[in-house]
């Protein structure tokens, strides 16, 4: 590779995300879409590649904070903006980027690095494993009706402005409570909050501007939807589409709710739905399933950038006692045996001589870190190797989440 890698200077940052843009097409960023991530760009975390005064490589990382089983919150660098110049593509030029991240990422004591791919294929080979799956929808509302919930008539829904401050803040507000119950949300840093808002006419394909339903309980906000509606360009033709933005909701009442009034709008006949949990619950509300076109894909890509800590750093839904004996290539210092013993209420993983009961790569442990790839189907791919008998259904069933992990938004 050829190139100068060193950290970004702010005053760089407009030729930077130029490089970034370029690579993605060349379409610019809506104006207030690149004064935020301009706004969250941490420098300091920030890399380029530099050949003179032309920037050839781009790569990012926030600091955040990755809810895992269990719910705490654990330090991870949320890898972004990662591009080469389409003149300076298979030199080596992200590997470089990859390794001085991994390794700064290291030195920063994150125990996990995190990003959504967008090609699966580019990050297996740095130890990324696929750790959340996220659902889209189209539900057919003229055909399927929605179960309410009990508690759902003392719920009042409200349409509020999204522009509102205060409106914005209760949204926040749930989002915030809903983090530690479900591994793979980020905590939101201040800045972040103004991510679900954002609202660029280019973005919309003909929908209206962002929409915003609150469901009240007392006087206090119990959930929220953002969504957008496109209505019919034929009067004679389908009815319009509802596009569910993001939805936040405290408990089955205010969830349900929610999504009767998202497919009951008149004037629409579909639900879209971008991005939920694959265990999302409207799937269990609906009179029809067959009748919403559920489809998955590949959400949130893990990395455990060192082992010992991230296995510690979670619990487990049984106990576990095993010793897995861990590949890694691309950050040797994971390599080698670790003995993981943990339940419900925390963990230890340390390094051991004692003989390894099964054979895994980082990457497979990245996959099954938040719970929602079980180490039984990796295994079944002929990715884990079970030495002991019984060691893998343990630790599978050890691994796996109440909840499916899911990552909310991407960044
Ligand atoms: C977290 C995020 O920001 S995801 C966004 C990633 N960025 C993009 O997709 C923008 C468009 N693409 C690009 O900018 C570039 O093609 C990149 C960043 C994907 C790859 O950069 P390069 O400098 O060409 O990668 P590099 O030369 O280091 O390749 C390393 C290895 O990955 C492989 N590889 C690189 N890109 C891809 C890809 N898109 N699909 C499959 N394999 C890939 C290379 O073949 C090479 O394999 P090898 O080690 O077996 O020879």
């Amino acid at each position: 590779m050829t190139g100068d890698l060193r950290v970004l200077r702010p005053a760089e940052w407009d030729r930077w995300f130029g490089v970034l843009e370029l690579a993605f097409g060349g379409v610019p960023a809506p104006p207030a879409e690149r004064e935020l991530w301009q706004a969250l760009t941490e420098h300091e975390r920030s890399l380029g590649v530099w050949e003179g005064d032309d920037c050839i490589g781009t790569a990012g990382a926030f600091s955040f904070r990755l809810s895992v089983p269990g719910g705490s919150l654990v330090p991870a660098a949320g890898v972004t903006m990662v591009s080469v110049a389409s003149t300076h593509r298979r030199r080596g030029v992200l590997t470089s980027m990859m390794r001085r991240q991994l390794d700064d990422v290291r030195a920063w004591g994150e125990p996990l690095a995190v990003l959504t791919a967008s090609e699966p294929a580019i990050y297996g080979r740095f130890g990324y494993g696929i750790a959340t799956w996220q659902l889209s929808a189209e539900i057919d509302t003229d055909r399927v009706r929605l179960a309410g919930a009990p508690g759902s008539g003392e719920l009042r829904l409200r349409l509020a402005q999204p522009t509102d401050a205060a409106v914005r803040a209760e949204c926040e507000a749930v989002y915030a409570a809903e983090v530690a119950g479900r591994p793979g949300m980020p905590a939101r840093r201040p800045g972040w909050e103004r991510l679900p808002f954002l609202d660029p006419p280019q973005d919309r394909d003909g929908a209206s501007p962002l929409q915003c339903v609150l469901a009240r309980r007392d006087g206090r906000t119990a959930g929220y939807a953002l969504f957008r509606i496109k209505p019919s360009s034929d009067a004679a033709g389908p009815d319009g589409t509802v596009v569910l933005e993001h939805l936040g909701a405290l408990d089955p009442a205010a969830y349900a709710a929610l999504w009767r009034f998202l497919c009951d709008i008149d004037l629409t006949s579909t639900v879209r739905v971008g991005n939920r949990p694959v265990d999302d619950a409207w799937q269990h509300l609906v009179s029809d399933i067959r009748r919403c076109q559920v489809r998955v894909r590949d959400s949130l890509h893990l990395r455990l950038v060192e082992v010992g800590a991230a296995l510690s750093a979670r619990t487990y839904r049984t106990p576990v006692d095993a010793v897995f004996e861990v590949a890694d290539d691309f950050c040797p210092w994971n390599a080698g045996r670790w003995r993981l013993t943990g339940d419900a209420k925390g963990a230890s993983c340390e390094r051991t001589e004692d003989p390894a009961e099964l054979s895994l790569t980082v990457r497979e442990l990245g996959a099954a870190y938040l719970g929602g790839v079980p180490l039984t189907s990796l295994a079944a791919a002929g990715r884990v190797r079970e030495l002991r008998k019984g060691a893998l259904a343990e630790a599978s069933s050890a691994f796996g989440s109440e909840v499916a992990p899911w990552l909310p938004h991407g960044f």
